[in-house]
């Protein structure tokens, strides 16, 4: 392969889907740039963000953790800019380090900027992965869409999230652009934006606009946000109840269960799956965007 060449992979977790990039050495260079003409659906491969797979020890924002995750997941969201965890993403980069040959069925480690999260891939094709603690910083925040507003929950799942109970997912308007959020102080780094309405009983469905994405069909640490805050307006809180509280989420790219435990700890079910690979060659794609 020439420099310029890039092997790549293809996987999806309920259609949040992303470009894999295998990299053991931490020898590709991927600026913002070059991950945000990966994405592109039109002119690149097409994804909702990349999956930069880096040994730990290789990378400097994960040799910390080397110890304790031999892999690192390095996420991009599509517009190149850099996110803490990826909750869709992590479940899948297990799949493909199980494809690979580089992890067992079973339970595996893997280091992301938001810490080490144990994954677990079943026989089912189902993959787990314990999110850890959300943070509920309680900071009033107002969400709006044209001339609806909503007041949110704040949920930090190691990335951020504004979660708005609306009537109507269809309120949410076409998300073309970033829903506004008042006051800007609450989000310095940007938001990612939930709208949910209710199904039945411990049953949700919700709408995303992903930092750095845009509206996409699935997030898994939006699901995690939403069932954290819908615990708490249901009054069905673990560390009050004593007893783990699960939520069946449907976004439009397939269904997620989410559970949280009276120790705080959240986690998360889905399907994960690797559906093409190939050879890409940035300099063609430079080519084609000009
Ligand atoms: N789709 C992801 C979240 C990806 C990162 C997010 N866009 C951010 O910037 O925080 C998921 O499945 O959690």
């Amino acid at each position: 392969m020439s420099t310029s060449q890039i092997a790549f992979l293809k996987g999806h977790g309920t259609e949040n889907d992303f470009v894999i990039v295998p990299d053991p050495d931490n020898a590709v260079d991927l600026p913002a740039s070059v991950v945000a003409r990966l994405c592109d659906r039109r002119a690149g491969i097409g994804g909702d963000g990349l999956l930069h797979v880096v040994r730990s020890a290789a990378h400097p924002d994960a040799r910390s953790m080397a110890g304790q995750a031999e892999w690192f997941m390095d996420y991009r969201n599509a517009d190149g800019s850099v996110a803490e965890m990826c909750g869709n993403g992590v479940r899948v980069f297990a799949r493909y380090l199980r494809r690979a040959g580089l992890a067992e069925e079973g339970d595996l480690a893997v280091a992301t900027r938001g810490g080490v999260k144990r994954v677990r891939l079943d026989g089912d094709g189902s993959v787990t992965v314990s999110m850890g603690r959300a943070q509920l910083p309680g900071s009033g925040v107002r969400v709006t869409v044209g001339e609806r507003g909503w007041d949110a929950r704040n949920v930090n799942m190691g990335n951020p999230h504004a979660v708005a109970f609306v009537e109507d997912l269809a309120h949410a308007g076409d998300l073309l652009s970033a829903p506004s959020f008042t006051p800007a102080s609450v989000y310095p780094d940007g938001v990612n934006v939930e709208f949910v309405v209710d199904r039945g009983p411990g049953h949700l469905a919700m709408r995303v606009h992903e930092r750095g994405s845009g509206e996409t069909r699935s997030c898994g640490t939006g699901a995690c946000a939403v069932a954290v805050a819908a615990a708490r307006r249901d009054g069905t809180d673990p560390a009050v109840t004593g007893t783990p509280a699960t939520y069946t989420v449907d976004l439009p790219g397939g269904t997620l269960v989410v559970t949280e435990f009276p120790d705080g700890g959240v986690e998360m079910t889905g399907p994960a799956v690797i559906v093409a690979e190939g050879v890409v060659d940035v300099d063609l794609l430079e080519t084609v965007i000009g």
